[in-house]
């Protein structure tokens, strides 16, 4: 379903944010990335959906190379579930689901927001299916919490029944149970229709519940890719334990800050 091959993402500045990365995911796998923070989590998500070109080496999703003129059709074969939710706060619940099927419009009718009544019915149906009711329809998404606007965020992104599911830390913002909840409910979702998620996150608890797979970064790299019972303490320090690249000197633009003495002000 989703193939990194070699995949390298190399900054201008010098940051390396990946480094030689490949992997595999196949249809129905829920597939867990975890990884310190700038591990390259992030960067290896949005290289699947085309928003992040890799430096080098190839990404394929359902056999299609991510290139230019490529992405229009990949992109409505993939959902995108964001930390942030990345839904339009002022519009509603409705509006926000049904956006779900933009891609699949022809810009004429993306524009006047004509969706089509089995589009409609489709988004009232997963509106439901996330455990929001009837009265949530019209209600506008800021009135939501955020264990609400997540449930509306996995709505969206399944609007078109896509093979792909990329959710980026779905729940960094929500609280334990809730974010046992979404997950719970991301991966239900995904298992009735045999999708395949590919799911960052920071909380390795979740992860060992919910993935098939766990996948670790550290430094742009993969350092553990297997079962989630594998998941040992071993591991855990291979992934999170201290950094043994050596400290980058100070730009010198910032050695003034670091230089300087730091004065209590009463
Ligand atoms: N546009 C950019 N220019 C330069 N460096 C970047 C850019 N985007 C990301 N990086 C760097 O790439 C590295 C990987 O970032 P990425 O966001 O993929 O990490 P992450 O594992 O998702 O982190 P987090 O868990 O904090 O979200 C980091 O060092 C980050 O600073």
């Amino acid at each position: 379903m989703l193939n990194f091959e070699s995949v390298a993402m190399h900054y201008a500045d010098g940051t390396r944010a990946l480094d030689g990365v490949s992997l595999q995911v196949p249809a129905g796998q829920f597939c867990v990335v975890l990884g310190a923070s700038g591990a390259g989590k992030s960067t290896l998500l949005r290289m699947a959906n085309g928003l992040v070109r890799p430096t080098q080496g190839s990404v394929r999703v359902e056999g299609v190379q991510i290139a230019a003129n490529s992405l229009a059709r990949i992109r409505p074969r993939i959902g995108m579930i964001h930390q942030q939710f990345n839904l339009v706060l002022r519009a509603t619940v409705a509006d926000n689901v049904l956006a779900g099927a933009l891609p699949a419009l022809p810009t004429w009718r993306a524009l006047l927001g004509l969706f089509s009544e089995v589009q409609r019915a489709k988004a009232c149906a997963l509106i439901e299916s996330v455990g929001l009711q009837e009265q949530h329809l019209l209600r506008r998404v800021s009135e939501l919490s955020g264990g609400q606007q997540q449930r509306v965020g996995i709505a969206r992104a399944f609007m078109l029944e896509p093979p792909l599911v990329l959710a980026d830390e779905p729940v960094a913002s929500l609280d334990p149970q809730t974010s046992h909840d979404v997950l719970s409910l991301l991966r239900t979702q995904a298992r009735e229709r045999g999708t395949t998620v590919l799911c960052s996150l920071h909380q390795i608890e979740l992860a060992c519940e919910f993935a098939d797979r766990i996948v670790a970064l550290r430094h742009g790299a993969v350092v553990f890719d297997g079962a989630p019972a594998a998941f040992d303490p071993t591991v855990f320090d291979a992934v999170y334990g201290r950094a043994s690249v050596p400290a980058r000197p100070v730009p010198e633009a910032l050695r003034p800050l670091h230089t300087g003495t730091l004065e209590l002000v009463p």
